[in-house]
């Protein structure tokens, strides 16, 4: 079933923070979004240039439009603006009496102020009243409760103030601007203190996290989850969403909501692609096994490399593609991390071409070199005599050396087949480089037809 979640929020023209991280989020969590535009700010990730708000009587339209129409599970608010829409949102959510989140916004991460002096007080005595949820972060809960908020402890004591003081069932009070290796939001529900945390990030992707945070908040409210359930899954949210930020701006970064559903996209979609490519592979079993080389072949693929951290993201076979009585077979199904070798040469090769996600290790012999020169294939040949022995030593070192040096002759992008022509105690091999397993099985079927 459908739900519906608004946010009444600000317009961040960056699409960082305000609606489209709230968007984002409902999308990512399932639940059909509605907005509520307050205001139109010109911003990026350093600056607000600009700011104009709508009239009250347009925001109470357009969630009175959404709520005749479809009905409203749970709601969010960001920026307020003005104390005349705080007003407003209260008394339209006053009425309508559905499950609000206020993320109590008051100044963008770049510094510029987003509601004015005088809305403050409104917000505290008209909308926290209404509101089931609020997410002060430590400024945040400072300016609504007067206390000084630098441990834990305190911000126990200030979640205790704000419910008591002005009504809302639920406090969490964001650790985010606190220190310490945890980011850890204290909650006050019911009499008691919830802990949520998780490690804290070195992140440059902070911008939007209080938007998308409350979001994903209103979208477990509006599926119906129990609160503390959805603060919790809110948590595990936030963190992908920075740990994963979007690397686009001279500030603080956008923080990237789709990360929760793309990335087991991705290792899905890659799964299947390999699973797709390994067929292939069987359907030629008896050519293949003529390119199987001692150390046995691998074939492997990195998911989007925008999602790649390390060989856990790619996917390869475990146990290797084996020549058994003369035909090519996978030991078993693909798997990730099923692969040292093959994904860390996948991970240097994406590294420096983001189109070079998959490769496939096959035997040397100078006739392939031959063929390979034929179809025109882009070579690049390596001698790892070369290789200086500070490479060796570090971890991954050799791999990233081979890289380095294969895509040096080819001016950066990833040759069709990088020659390695071995060294004492290491077999010489070819390793065909393509966009997909499917592009690298052509591309070794052909060198052997
Ligand atoms: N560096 C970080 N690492 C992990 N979690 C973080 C980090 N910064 C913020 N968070 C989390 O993101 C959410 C938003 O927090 P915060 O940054 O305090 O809010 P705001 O965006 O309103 O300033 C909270 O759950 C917080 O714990
Ligand atoms: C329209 C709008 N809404 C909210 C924020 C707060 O987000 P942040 O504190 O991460 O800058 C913002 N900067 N702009």
């Amino acid at each position: 079933m459908w739900r519906v979640a608004i946010t009444i929020a600000g317009l961040d023209s960056g699409g960082g923070a305000g609606i489209h991280a709230d968007i984002k989020t409902f999308a990512a969590m399932g639940v059909h979004g509605a907005t509520a535009l307050t205001c139109v700010t010109a911003q990026n990730t350093y600056e607000v240039r600009e700011a104009q708000c709508l009239s009250p009587q347009l925001v109470r339209a357009q969630i009175m439009a959404v709520w005749d129409d479809m009905g409203i599970d749970a709601g969010k608010t960001g920026m307020l603006g003005t104390r005349e829409i705080i007003e407003e949102v209260a008394s339209v959510v006053g009425k309508l009496g559905f499950p609000l989140v206020v993320d109590p916004v008051m100044v963008a991460k770049s510094g510029a102020p987003l509601i004015s002096e005088d809305a403050v007080d409104v917000l505290k005595r008209r909308l926290l009243p209404v509101a089931k949820v609020v997410t002060p972060n430590k400024p945040e809960a400072e300016k609504l409760t007067g206390m000084k908020i630098a441990s834990v402890n305190d911000a126990e004591k200030a979640a205790e103030f704000i419910h008591k003081e002005y009504g809302t069932e639920i406090v969490v009070v964001k650790g985010g601007h606190l220190e310490g290796g945890e980011a850890i939001d204290v909650v006050y529900y019911r009499g008691s203190f919830h802990k949520f945390s998780t490690p804290r990030l070195e992140s440059r992707a902070t911008h939007g996290t209080g938007c998308a945070f409350s979001a994903a908040i209103a979208a477990g409210l509006a599926k119906g989850l129990d609160p503390l359930e959805a603060i919790k899954t809110a948590k595990q949210f936030i963190y992908t969403a920075i740990k994963y930020g979007v690397a686009k701006g001279k500030g603080h970064w956008p923080v990237n909501p789709t990360a929760w559903v793309e990335i087991p996209a991705e290792r899905w979609r890659a799964y299947e692609e390999l699973r797709a490519a390994l067929e292939a592979i069987r359907k030629n079993a008896a050519l293949f096994a003529k390119a199987i080389p001692e150390v046995q072949s691998n074939l492997g693929y990195v998911i989007d490399p925008r999602y790649a951290v390390d060989v856990n993201d790619v996917v390869a076979v475990p146990g290797r593609i084996v020549n058994y009585m003369g035909e090519a077979r996978p030991s078993g199904p693909p798997a990730f991390g099923a692969s040292s070798h093959t994904a860390r040469k996948i991970l240097a090769l994406v590294g420096k071409d983001p189109n070079a996600r998959s490769a496939m290790n096959i035997k040397y012999s100078p006739e392939l070199v031959e063929r390979a020169r034929a179809l025109g294939y882009k070579i690049a040949v390596v001698d790892r005599r070369k290789e200086p022995e500070e490479a060796k030593k570090i971890e991954g070192g050799s791999m990233k050396w081979v890289v380095g040096e294969a895509l040096s002759q080819t001016g950066g992008t990833a040759p069709d087949i990088i020659v390695d022509l071995g060294d004492w105690g290491k077999e010489p091999q070819i390793t065909v480089v393509g966009r997909t397993p499917t592009e690298v099985v052509e591309k070794v079927l052909r060198l052997l037809s």
